[in-house]
């Protein structure tokens, strides 16, 4: 039990178990790790020699819920680099206590993974922004954990890693630049920005009252994932790139008609996901890895 009276922390033996379940199952031994935001799911199509499971079939993981979530955990190849792909992620409206949506992360980090790539539709707060537009994410503001809902609450095991981990050095500022280059290369300029994520609970969407105020605290886009996964990764030492689809302007003025709806964001998922695919693909040939397996 935790101190929250939840039993929901993972134990790094179950975690290993875990791990060591998948590294028997396949010869695969991934260098990056991919996790495919809202209708994203098609980032996992791109791996070669595929050994996929259902998380349904993998001891302790959760379950994918929501539509725009497979619920496969993809092992395979990026042109020759070992990967693992998470055609599904976790929330925390879906009901699961926050230790369990970042477990996937501590299971990365054990099965060697390196580099983790995030990637979530966000609603756009930045004025700037447009539907369609890449925000290669620079920062985040954690919201949840504002009110004590961080992954890292409850015992810290320094198996993972240390109690107060930092987290102004979180978003690999190497990697935010390899993507501004291949961007540009790619052709990208016109819809490739880079900015500020704020995650809320959802699953409602905001009031436009909210959507001003988090303008107003320096958001440039809003979602529902990603930082958590961010803060559990950086625990245990990944580096991490991530990125926001925006899929959907936030509404910021009562004169709008617009309503923000899933339908819309799984949809600009596809609009984009050729480009998405691309961009992500070519950083993972040109990143830097440790590990002689890559
Ligand atoms: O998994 P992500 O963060 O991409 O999903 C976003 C947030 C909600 O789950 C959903 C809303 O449409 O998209
Ligand atoms: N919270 C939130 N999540 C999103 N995911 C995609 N669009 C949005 C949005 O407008 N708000």
């Amino acid at each position: 039990e935790t101190p929250r009276g939840t039993s929901a922390m993972y134990s790094y033996e179950d975690c290993k178990a875990t791990a060591d379940w998948l590294l028997a199952q396949t010869s695969v031994r991934p260098v990056v790790g991919i996790v495919c935001g809202s209708g994203m799911g098609g980032l996992a199509d791109m791996l070669k020699d595929q050994v996929a499971f259902n998380y349904k079939d993998i001891p302790n993981f959760p379950q994918s819920t929501v539509h725009g979530h497979a619920g496969r955990l993809v092992f395979g190849t990026l042109k020759g680099r070992p990967c693992v792909c998470m055609q599904g992620r976790f929330h925390l409206y879906e009901g699961y206590a926050i230790q369990k949506i970042t477990l996937p992360m501590r299971i990365f980090s054990l099965l060697g993974v390196e580099t983790v790539i995030l990637t979530n539709a966000a609603g756009g707060l930045n004025q700037d922004f447009k539907v369609g537009d890449i925000m290669i994410m620079k920062d985040h503001i954690n919201m949840p954990g504002f009110a004590g809902n961080n992954p890292l609450a409850g015992a810290n095991d320094d198996r993972f890693g240390v109690r107060f981990p930092c987290m102004s050095d979180a978003y690999d500022r190497e990697l935010q630049q390899l993507a501004v280059d291949v961007g540009q290369e790619l052709g990208y300029g016109d819809f490739l920005r880079e900015g500020v994520y704020c995650v809320l609970g959802g699953p409602s969407f905001e009031t436009i009252a909210e959507c001003r105020m988090l303008h107003k605290l320096g958001a440039d886009a809003v979602g529902m994932s990603t930082a958590h996964e961010v803060i559990a990764a950086r625990h245990c030492g990944m580096r991490v790139f991530a990125l926001s689809l925006i899929t959907n302007k936030a509404v910021m003025d009562y004169d709008s008609e617009e309503k923000a709806n899933h339908e819309e964001v799984l949809e600009t998922g596809q609009h984009r996901a050729i480009q998405l695919e691309k961009l992500v693909s070519t950083m993972v040939t040109r990143m830097e890895y440790n590990n002689t397996n890559a």
